[in-house]
């Protein structure tokens, strides 16, 4: 198999949980294939007991749907498929069906790059039933490790208060497919290059790095090694000082970096990747500075996140670049980001939508009925609160009520005077046919910055962030909340 990003554009329509296909084919022998669905992928908490998110993944998704069909290997895989008893599994006539099927849905989606929140639809399919209740798998596969990492790293380089974060976390990534999905991912969340070449080629990511503690070991000495490194890549040294005796190859690297300079050129700086990273970061500050160096920059790396940077900060270590891996890629303390997709309303024979609702005896575990929009609320380049709104019964007001969906005693009165309005569902494929213009990853890359700055700093910080408020527009809560009842046959409850 090849491994780039031919991988999303080749067959992948059984990268999906047999379930899908069981439903597929009852939904097909029942006669409700072709139904016209809605179904919402969402998330109830944001990672990392932050405040926001950043959604990531939508990129594959469209490499997905574009290519979504199941070609002759996986037919004749399905047509042979049998179950406990020996007898197949599905009919000969569905797998002729499931050969034309092609792919025809709606999908509308928030940017890669946005800041997004619990409960806001970040995907919306639309379609019949049984191509809809095919995507569920892929899709929660794509966009919950994406926009996973794309929120840590979101974070990582929040903490980094704009000094450049490099993503290092190819050797110790879930898997060959994991990591180059998190160094795209790390990148849009705001690191500045990464390590993994096969992610630069594939994506267009700058590619960085300095070298190894094997490089000074295969030499005799420390300073032989830098002067070889020096000859390679007179432009290009970053010096790993901490092989054997930290200050000793701070020296050495300055001999180095001396003896470049006679040669008319200029050491980058070193990388410290060992020990106390305040100590040794200042020690080396002053021993660079003291003999010229001030514009060698110190890059520091060993098991960081956004905690030990922000604690690194706090001691007022002098770090310019930071080299990140293991709890980046892997996202160290959430390995999931939970995102689910739920079917939201079905079409009925008259043509109406019915909404349609999971009922649970967790209330976070409600899912919003019907065919929504999300409306961001933005004065003077702050946002102020996001609205979730039926889409079809949506009318424009001067002042709406947002409701708290988990708790109706939280409600924000929201007058339109003078707001910006910004709906966050951009229309990406209508019947199947790719319309929306994908952007560049650095253009995402961009977007998310710039997305970040719409937020007060209360919902970004690591403890206890203030809470961004979601609503439901009240026609919503109240169709919700009578939906509930009518599903959990409360009149007739004794
Ligand atoms: N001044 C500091 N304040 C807070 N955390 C730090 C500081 N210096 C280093 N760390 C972090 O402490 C953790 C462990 O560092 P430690 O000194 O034990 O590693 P080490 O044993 O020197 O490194 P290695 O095992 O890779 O040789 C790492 O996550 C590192 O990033
Ligand atoms: O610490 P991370 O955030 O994952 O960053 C990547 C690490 O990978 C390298 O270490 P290496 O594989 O040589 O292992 P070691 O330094 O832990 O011995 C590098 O020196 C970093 O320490
Ligand atoms: O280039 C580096 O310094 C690097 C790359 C991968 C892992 N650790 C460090």
């Amino acid at each position: 198999m090849k491994i780039t990003k031919d991988l999303y554009q080749s067959s992948l329509a059984l990268l999906t949980d047999f379930y899908q296909l069981t439903m597929a084919y009852a939904y097909w022998k029942s006669g409700k294939a072709e139904q016209e669905a809605v179904f919402n992928l969402f998330f109830r908490k944001n990672p990392f007991q932050g405040g926001y998110t950043i959604a990531a993944g939508l990129d594959y998704i469209i490499d997905y749907c574009r290519n979504f069909r199941f070609d002759d290997a996986d037919l004749h895989y399905l047509a042979e498929m049998k179950n406990a008893d020996g007898q197949l599994t599905f009919e000969a006539e569905f797998i002729e069906y499931l050969r034309d099927l092609d792919f025809s849905c709606d999908i509308d989606a928030v940017e890669e790059g946005t800041v997004v929140f619990p409960n806001i639809p970040i995907i919306r399919v639309k379609g019949p039933l049984i191509q809809c209740q095919l995507l569920e798998t892929p899709l929660l596969n794509i966009v919950n490790f994406q926009t996973l990492i794309a929120t840590k790293a979101s974070r990582i380089t929040l903490a980094a208060k704009g000094d450049s974060v490099l993503e290092f976390g190819l050797r110790r990534a879930q898997g060959i497919d994991g990591a180059l999905a998190a160094s795209r991912a790390s990148y849009i969340g705001g690191c500045s290059a990464t390590s993994n070449v096969m992610a630069g080629k594939l994506f267009g990511i700058p590619v960085s790095g300095t070298h190894a503690h094997s490089w000074i070991m295969s030499f005799d000495s420390e300073l032989e090694a830098f002067h070889a490194y020096a000859d390679a890549f007179p432009d290009k040294c970053v010096f790993l000082v901490d092989t054997y005796d930290t200050v000793n190859g701070i020296k050495n690297a300055i001999e180095v970096g001396k003896s470049l300079r006679e040669k008319g050129k200029e050491m980058l700086g070193i990388r410290i990747d060992s020990g106390d990273l305040a100590y040794y970061s200042n020690i080396a500050r002053e021993m660079l500075d003291e003999a010229g160096f001030r514009n060698a920059k110190i890059v520091a790396s060993n098991d960081l996140d956004e905690q030990i940077i922000t604690s690194l900060k706090v001691q007022e270590a002098s770090i310019d670049v930071w080299g990140v891996g293991t709890k980046l890629v892997t996202a160290y303390d959430q390995p999931a980001l939970g995102a689910v997709y739920k079917l939201a309303a079905v079409k009925l024979e008259s043509g109406v939508w019915e909404p349609k609702v999971k009922v649970s005896q967790q209330s976070i575990k409600i899912n919003i009925p019907g065919k929504h929009g999300v409306v961001r609320f933005i004065k003077n380049g702050k946002a102020l609160a996001d609205m979730i709104f039926l889409d079809e019964a949506h009318e424009e007001r001067n002042a709406y009520v947002i409701i708290d969906p988990n708790d109706p005693t939280k409600r924000k009165k929201i007058n339109v005077n003078g707001l910006e309005r910004e709906l966050l569902l951009k229309p990406i494929f209508r019947a199947g046919e790719k319309i929306y213009n994908r952007p560049g990853i650095k253009q995402i890359r961009e977007n998310a910055q710039k997305n970040l700055l719409l937020f007060d700093k209360a919902h970004k910080r690591f403890v206890n962030p203030h809470i961004y408020p979601v609503g439901l527009e009240e026609n919503l809560y109240q169709m919700r909340t009578e939906l509930v009842l009518k599903m959990k046959n409360y009149d007739n409850e004794q």
